[in-house]
């Protein structure tokens, strides 16, 4: 399998400049090597273009989306992307930018894809907000509620119309910071999860074996990985949006991450909220690295 390395260089979706320069950041450090060093085949697509609006004009287009227009607009071209890749057999690798991303990400998957596929989403949040739960108005805190169906047309409608995943095939893990509105809809449409306070009580070791036991009895054979930096905790990653304490450490992540994607079944990813801009002594930089080479070196044991 090719792996496709396509950047998304966008902050619309958290209001917080900076992200946008995540892609190419890495690809500074060496992000196409890296995964070269463990895997045949590797393309590096480049960037999305995201279409450019002033600030001062984040409401011209809806009054509680911020930025929606080119939120909605990039994401169509990534959604495009990641269905062409799929299509010709390759492992999209989506490097953000914000995780409004994943809205694209999932809507290309969906067009690609015929069967049924599971979304694993590591966050320290849900990102399942509607407009009228949404505490902020980002975007970014959203794309999972909307890819669930969830919410406004503008957004459910994105690339293919209506629902791109059913709720019962989410996995949440890493929760910490979920707002009033998303718990509701955790409830009412049984998303599964796996809180810190789960990890904690039970060890990563039993959320790991919890959550593929969950996916093999659904016959599941597509699994979308999105991975949200600020899953790990705060002190690793100073530089993404939205740092929240009580994270996951570095080894609890890697054992996640190459659990998944282990199983064979990990068609596409997602990795975001890097902003080198907001970081702290190349800190979240570091992190993102020795991530991205469990990426790397886990889809090298599948590949080979
Ligand atoms: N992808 C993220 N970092 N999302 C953070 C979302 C924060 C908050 N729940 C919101 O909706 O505004
Ligand atoms: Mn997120
Ligand atoms: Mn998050």
């Amino acid at each position: 399998m090719k792996i496709e390395i396509i950047g998304f260089p966008m902050f619309y979706g958290c209001d917080r400049p900076g992200v946008e320069f995540g892609p190419d950041k890495l690809r500074e450090v060496g992000l196409v090597d890296l995964f070269k060093k463990n895997n045949e085949y590797v393309i590096d697509r480049g960037n999305i273009e995201v279409d450019q609006v002033d600030p001062s004009k984040k409401y011209a287009s809806h009054t509680s989306m911020k930025y929606l227009t080119e939120v909605v607009s990039g994401n169509e071209r990534l959604a495009e992307t990641v269905q062409n890749a799929i299509q010709e057999g390759n492992l999209p690798f989506v490097v953000g930018g914000d995780h409004s991303l994943g809205l694209g990400s999932l809507a290309g998957v969906k067009s690609a894809t015929e069967e049924d596929f599971a979304v694993i989403w590591i966050d320290a949040h849900a990102d399942l907000n509607i407009t009228e739960t949404s505490p902020s108005g980002n975007i970014h805190g959203m794309p999972l509620g909307a890819s669930a169906g969830l919410g406004d047309e503008l957004l459910t409608e994105l690339y293919v119309k209506g629902q791109k995943v059913k709720p019962e095939n989410i996995y949440i893990l890493g929760l910490r910071s979920v707002d009033e509105g998303e718990e509701v809809i955790i409830k009412e449409h049984g998303i599964h999860t796996w809180r810190m306070t789960d990890i904690r009580e039970r060890g990563m070791e039993k959320a790991i074996q919890e959550l593929l036991h969950k996916i093999s009895e659904s016959g599941i054979q597509h699994i979308h990985l999105s991975y949200d930096i600020d899953s790990l905790d705060a002190r690793h990653v100073p530089g993404t949006g939205t740092p929240v304490e009580d994270g996951l450490e570095f080894e609890e992540s890697k054992q996640l991450v190459s659990s998944i994607i282990g199983t064979g079944l990990v068609k596409s990813i997602d990795f975001v909220e890097f902003n080198p801009i907001t970081d702290r002594n190349n800190l979240t930089l570091n992190s993102s690295v020795s991530m991205l080479e469990t990426f790397s070196e886990a889809l090298g044991r599948i590949n080979s």
